[in-house]
């Protein structure tokens, strides 16, 4: 039976602190995204973004409230089971790449393969045809330090993409990048590789030409949710 949406959560809130020091980040966020959609979430610095996608990411503990992830609610996982579904079901991509110093690009790409238990020849062409898809097989063996910008997100999408997962959330991921190759990078994931697979993409973001290849552009901002993009200043 097909998952009705890839990411659910349903009255989510993140409380920081206590007393004086309380910051309400998120609050009370309804949200659904169906398979293949393409989600963008703006909003003003401070207002919730990263904290709403660690939560999604089953990084971060939510004060209260639900994600479920292709139909799986969180909430009822331990620790392990939780790491699992990760594995399985959700990509990361990071504005700071967050790739493995000491590993070339092809091991970075293979590294969450092994942990999913994709292991020898499976693994190595999975990451062949990954490095192909993103046009950089051609830098398969170098480590991250002699990569520029747009390739090391590059190889962070293809890593990704290597358990071939329903969901992606990426983080600021054209943060660090020139705004055209940051439009490139992130047109081939959502438009080029992920559309056609019926994959599900969130992006947080600042950039305003993602608007273009996205769904649907959501508004966070004091925490709460608003589905209305007319409401986005820019
Ligand atoms: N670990 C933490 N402890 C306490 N407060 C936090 C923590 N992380 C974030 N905050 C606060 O929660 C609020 C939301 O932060 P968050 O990083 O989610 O916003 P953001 O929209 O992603 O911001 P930006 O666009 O600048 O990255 C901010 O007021 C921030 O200071």
């Amino acid at each position: 039976m097909e998952t009705k949406y890839s990411l659910e959560l349903n009255k989510l809130s993140k409380i920081y602190g206590t007393g004086n020091t309380e910051v309400r980040a998120v609050d009370n966020v309804d949200m659904q995204v169906k398979p293949g959609e393409i989600v963008l979430i703006m909003g003003p610095s401070g207002s919730g973004k990263t904290t709403l996608l660690s939560m999604a990411g089953l990084l971060l503990k939510p004060t209260s409230g639900m994600v479920s992830v292709n139909g799986l609610q969180a909430s009822m996982l331990k620790e392990q089971q939780l790491a699992a579904l990760r594995l399985r079901t959700i990509g990361f991509v990071f504005q700071a790449y967050n790739l493995i110093a000491s590993l070339s690009a092809r091991e970075n790409i293979e590294l969450v393969m092994n942990l999913a238990g994709t292991k020898g020849i499976k693994a190595h062409q999975r990451s062949s045809e990954l490095l192909s898809l993103l046009g950089i097989e051609h830098r398969a063996d170098h480590l991250p330090a002699d990569l520029s910008g747009g390739e090391k997100q590059r190889v962070a999408i293809a890593r990704a993409l290597a358990n071939d997962p329903p969901l992606i959330l990426a983080d600021e991921p054209t943060g660090n990048l020139d705004s055209k190759t940051g439009f490139e990078v992130m047109e081939l994931l959502c438009c080029g590789l992920g559309r056609d697979e019926g994959r599900s993409i969130v992006i947080v973001t600042h950039d305003h030409r993602l608007q273009e290849i996205a769904d649907r552009v959501l508004w966070l901002e004091d925490g709460q949710l608003q589905e209305n993009a007319d409401l986005i200043h820019t």
